[in-house]
């Protein structure tokens, strides 16, 4: 089977949720033969230093072995850094069907986060129509894996080839349905998926009503002030009065408050400071055209008009319109749960790194990033690197997404892969032809076997591995996490956007690459600028960016405009 045959095998494997056949279970690695993965190992591939940073593609201790993690690691080091809520709203499901319009197909690359357009400095443009449902870059040949390692240590006529990064986003936003949708309070609403079109419940405004206040008047003016059968000066129209104002003849003008309702017969609002009243006369000296400042009823929607399609996220103006529209609750996709598993005995979680060991710089990274990305985490757990603790976490976890940071590897402590095939969890996505992120997975771990809530359908879950470089894991991160988790929240995919590289940025030979950059100017001279200190295990370059640009195999030159993603914060 050729190259391109496996692939697109793979891409209908995971579209039609079968299980791919999987070697049977390996023995458990045990950490006594942690020397073996100096056996296995593959090249890293080539190291390119762009901004003239170090890479970071080697372990300093992989050519003797040694600096095993468990060799003086602490064990028992597991903890958490928050436990949240374990429960959804008391939210009322109402459907088991597909909630939202997004659908779940082939996402394009400019693909994740959920304000498309946001930017600090200057504005993405749209990606030219060649780079939406997905890029293909000519060098993105499928079947190229030098330079991806073999996970497996098998070998690589064991393994499929990766897939190219525009691959891999398609497969992840192909793997999951959408979670059942549920009619929830509109306080409970935010950050969730519309199911359904919001239509208007009521016409807006649902009655005239004065744009200012001042004076509703009838006819050209002059005019005097509306009295009452008693002859007393009609009292002003307060927005909220219940009753109907009565009506205005000609010639007679009311008080008038913003919001008010526009009594029968006004021609127009007359701005308080731009009326002259004298005595019993009240006139102007420009008078206002017929509906000058008079919302009329109907202006924004007639009630049943799609106000907002299905797949949108319910962010504050949404509920705002939606009350507007007179919505107390909502049919909404919830947000999907995730858990995230930091691994690896070398982190520390306080003070300063010592003693070859390094602070975490994940664990308060992956939560706010997953939450950015419409996620609902509701813990993040340090197991440091002991296979049992991942397996136990893995097999009984009833998050729909378990996101793993570190030990995608094959290394000695590197447990992920074992535990998957423990679990005999479907590899959807096993290393993409990325830089920084290659070692990245994803798996489908199948329905949890106790699932939460009475008489709720168990549902796949699914696992996102990210490699414990951080930069290689944000990468993981809009890759995979990204595309999976609106597909489960069947969100829409925001549209694919492009910017102008001014400056040279060199590619790998035969991956996508995806760096960190700014964005510089504005407008139609916007050009994005690659960062320095973008190595995968650098966060300098990363924490000052404004988006990712996606760098074909082979690189771009000053002017090539490239598909850019948002960052997800
Ligand atoms: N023989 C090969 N070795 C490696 C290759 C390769 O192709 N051949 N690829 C390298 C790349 S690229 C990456 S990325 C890593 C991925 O490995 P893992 O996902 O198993 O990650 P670890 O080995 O656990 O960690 C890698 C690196 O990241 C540091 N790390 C881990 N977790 C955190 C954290 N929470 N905060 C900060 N830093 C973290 C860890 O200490 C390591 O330095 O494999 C390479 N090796
Ligand atoms: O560079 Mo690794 O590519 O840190 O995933």
């Amino acid at each position: 089977m050729s190259g391109a045959d496996e692939l697109d095998e793979a891409i209908a494997l995971a579209n039609s949720g079968r299980t791919r056949p999987e070697p049977p279970p390996a023995p458990r690695l045990k950490r006594i033969r942690r020397i073996e993965w100096g056996e296995n190992a593959e090249s890293a591939g080539s190291a390119m230093d762009p901004m003239g940073e170090p890479q970071d593609h080697g372990r300093p201790d992989e050519a003797t072995g040694r600096g095993g993690r468990d060799a003086g690691g602490e064990r028992g080091r597991h903890g958490e850094y928050g436990r949240h809520g374990d429960k959804r709203d008391g939210a009322e499901r109402t459907s088991g069907g597909r909630g939202g319009a997004g659908g779940t197909g082939p996402v394009p690359p400019g693909h994740p986060g959920e304000r498309p357009g946001r930017h600090r400095n200057g504005p993405p443009q749209h990606a030219p129509d060649a780079l939406r449902g997905g890029v293909h870059h000519p060098a993105e040949g499928p079947g190229n894996t030098e330079g991806s390692r073999n996970a497996e240590g098998t070998g690589n006529s064991a393994r499929k080839p990766p897939p190219s990064w525009c691959e891999a986003v398609a497969l992840a936003a192909s793997a999951a349905t959408v979670l059942p949708a549920e009619t929830v309070p509109l306080a409970h609403a935010l950050g969730r998926t519309l199911a359904t079109p919001l239509r208007a419940l009521t016409d807006l405004p649902s009655f005239d009503t004065s744009a200012m206040d001042g004076w509703a008047v009838s006819g050209p003016g002059p005019w005097e002030p509306a009295r009452a059968a008693d002859g007393t000066e009609r009292p002003g129209v307060l927005a909220g009065d219940r009753s109907e104002p009565p009506q205005l003849a000609d010639g007679e003008a009311v008080r008038i408050a913003t919001g008010a309702r526009i009594p029968p017969g006004t021609s127009a609002v007359l701005r308080s400071e731009a009326a002259q009243r004298t005595g019993a006369r009240l006139r102007t000296a420009t008078p206002p055209q017929p509906g000058t400042d008079i919302r009329p009823r109907g202006q924004e929607c007639r009630k049943g008009d799609e106000l907002l399609p299905a797949g949108l996220t319910v962010t504050p103006a949404v509920l705002g319109l939606a009350a507007a529209a007179g919505y107390d609750e909502l049919s909404a996709v919830p947000r999907p749960r995730a858990e995230v598993l930091v691994l690896g005995d070398e982190l520390l979680h306080r003070g300063l790194p010592r003693d070859g060991r390094i602070r975490d710089a994940l664990g308060p990274m992956v939560e706010p990033w997953l939450t950015a990305l419409g996620a609902e985490v509701t813990v993040t757990r340090l197991l440091g690197d002991d296979a049992e603790a991942l397996h136990e976490a893995v097999a009984t976890t009833t998050a729909d997404v378990v996101v793993t940071t570190g030990g995608t590897a094959s290394g000695p402590v590197d447990h992920l892969q074992p535990t998957l095939r423990r679990l005999e969890a479907q590899l959807l996505v096993h290393g993409v032809r990325v830089r920084p992120g290659h070692p990245m997975l994803l798996a489908a771990l199948g329905p949890a076997t106790a699932p939460r809530g009475a008489g709720k359908q168990p549902r796949d879950r699914y696992l996102v591995g990210l490699p414990g470089n951080p930069l290689a894991a944000l990468s993981g991160l809009v890759t995979l996490a990204a595309p999976l988790l609106r597909a489960l929240a069947g969100r829409t995919e925001p549209e694919a956007r492009a910017a102008t590289l001014g400056a040279e940025v060199s590619g790998h030979p035969r991956d996508t690459r995806l760096v960190p950059v700014r964005y510089e100017g504005s407008g139609i001279r916007a050009r994005i600028r690659p960062l320095r200190y973008s190595g995968p295990a650098m966060l300098r370059g990363v924490a000052s960016c404004d988006a990712l640009a996606v760098v074909p195999p082979g690189g771009g030159a000053p002017g090539t405009d490239v598909p850019v993603l948002e960052v997800p914060w």
